[in-house]
Formats: structure tokens, sequence, C-alpha cells
């Protein structure tokens, strides 16, 4: 469980978060999008203990956050590229789970299991510095996912890849972390939509419900339900919900859903 409670940060006197909170329980994956320079990264930065904030409090867990424990409890995939240099694919996603706790077996059986997942397969025994940015990004996820943490938190993590491979980085995530509280950044609002259980929207430092644009229509994973989240309403602290709780599902082509803001269920 990742609970961010009154969290403000300012860079000399920009105030870049004004009074963020936000909780994501175990199993459940939350994106935030918004315009750039809204705020996001320092947000997940602050999150994964890269930044203090000013004022407010991040907790994993019952726990405070504390930046020696993050390696352990928190998977982070920067927005920034890493660098990859000469290990082989297969190579860096091996590692990064043995350094995120996992042992060597555990490490190994992961790393092919997510090579076949993304369908990276191929070049799992290319260099890093040889690969495509959307690879180098597919790389860097495998890197993340490879790990048991509470916490996942990603920034623009499907940037660069392609949309099938997108999908297959979506599914991923929600197979791999089950038990994990998922803090996805994105600027691709109908991923978000279609993937994410709750959808949140950063403007000018300040974190709220998404408010998405009437008559969205989001192709769903499976291609059995949609996601009509026109003309829903909501209340401050309320929170799109779809995915795997499928509040908002509608049959393919179906009405458009209105949600009520006590509730949150559709009527
Ligand atoms: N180290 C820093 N010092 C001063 N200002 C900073 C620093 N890092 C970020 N900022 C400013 O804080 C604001 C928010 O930046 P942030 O990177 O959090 O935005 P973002 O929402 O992630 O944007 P994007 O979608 O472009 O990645 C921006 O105005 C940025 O210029």
């Amino acid at each position: 469980m990742l609970i961010v409670d009154e969290v403000t940060k300012a860079y000399g006197r920009k105030v870049v978060n004004h009074g963020v909170s936000l909780t994501v329980r175990p199993g459940e994956i939350a994106a935030v999008f918004g315009p750039n320079g809204a705020g996001k990264t320092t947000l997940v930065r602050q999150i994964v203990g890269l930044l203090r904030p000013n004022t407010g409090t991040i907790r994993i867990g019952a726990e405070l956050r504390a930046p020696r424990q993050m390696a352990r409890k928190v998977a982070y995939q920067p927005q920034a590229q890493i660098a990859l240099e000469s290990l082989t694919v297969r190579e860096s996603i091996h590692i990064a789970g043995m350094l995120r706790g996992l042992t060597a077996p555990a490490s190994a059986d992961a790393t092919t299991g997510l090579l076949a997942e993304l369908q990276i397969g191929d070049w799992s025994q290319v260099a890093g510095h040889r690969l495509s940015g959307g690879l180098r990004r597919l790389v860097a996820f495998a890197m993340t996912m490879n790990s048991r943490p509470e916490l996942v938190v990603l920034d623009e993590p499907t940037n660069d890849v392609d949309p099938e491979r997108r999908r297959l980085m979506w599914q991923a995530l929600r197979r791999r972390s089950e038990r994990a509280a998922v803090v996805v950044i994105t600027h691709n609002v109908h991923e978000a939509v279609a993937y994410a259980d709750t959808c949140y929207e950063m403007a000018e430092g300040r974190l709220g419900p998404a408010q998405l644009p009437g008559g969205t229509l989001v192709e769903p994973p499976d291609a059995q339900r949609v996601v009509t989240a026109a003309r829903a309403t909501y209340e401050p602290g309320t929170s799109l919900r779809t995915g795997a709780h499928g509040d908002l599902y509608l049959p393919y082509h179906g009405p458009v859903a209105e949600v009520s803001a006590e509730s949150g269920s559709r009527r």
C-alpha cells in the first residue's frame, strides 16, 4: 500500500507539488497523466526516495518511506533511458533481479519469462549499447519487473515502444504485480484508461481524479469490453475505476456511462 499524504515540494520559490495526496492499494494500478512540467516526475522521485518532500508524508505499507529500504521495497523505472552498455539483454535483466533480492535461479527463471512475455528473446544475447530506443525501454521495464516489490513506479514506460509490445508490457505489469501497488506516469491517456484501475490527472502541481474528454472510447485489451468514460462526473477524492474492478466496463459500443459521485457506480 502506498499512502502519499499532503506532499508539497518546491524548487526554490517555485512550488511544483501542492498538497498532493494519493493512496494506491496492493494489486491496484494507478495511472497519472498531465501536461509537461505539471510535476509528475517530481512526485514519483519523492515516492521512490530520490527527493525529500518539503511537507507531508509518504508511507509504503505501515512504514514511512526510508531511502535505504527502497531497493528491496520499490521497483522504479525512471523516465530517462538507462545506460545498458556491454551487458547483454539477458544479463541486464538477470542481474537486476539479483540486486533486488531474488536468488540466482529465481532471477534466471523470471528473466526467461520476461523475455518471452515481452517478445524480446531474439535480442537476449545482444549487448545493451546495440539496442534501439524502444528495445532499451523494454529491457529497462523487464529489469524493473524482475523483483517482488511492494511498490512499482514506472515513469513513461511505454515511450518509444511499438503498439503490440506496449500491450504486452501492460499485461506483464498486471500479471506480475498482483501484490504490489503500482504507479504509472504516462502521456498515453487511452492506455491508462484501458489498462489501469484508477486514473489521476496532475495539473500545475495539483493531483486530482482524471477528467476524461466526453465520448472517449477505448479499445479494451481483450476486445470484448470497452471503457466509455464520457460524461463521468467526479468529486475530489473519488477516482475513475476501470480495469480489474470493471466498474466502467460496458458492452462493446454500449451506452455512455454516467458515474455517480457518491457511489462511484454506473447509473
Ligand atoms: N531540479 C530542479 N530544479 C528546479 N526546477 C525543477 C527541477 N526539476 C524539475 N523542475 C521543474 O519542476 C516542474 C515540474 O517538473 P516535472 O519533471 O516534475 O514535470 P513532469 O510533469 O514530469 O513533466 P514531463 O511530462 O515533461 O515529464 C517543471 O517546471 C520543471 O522545470
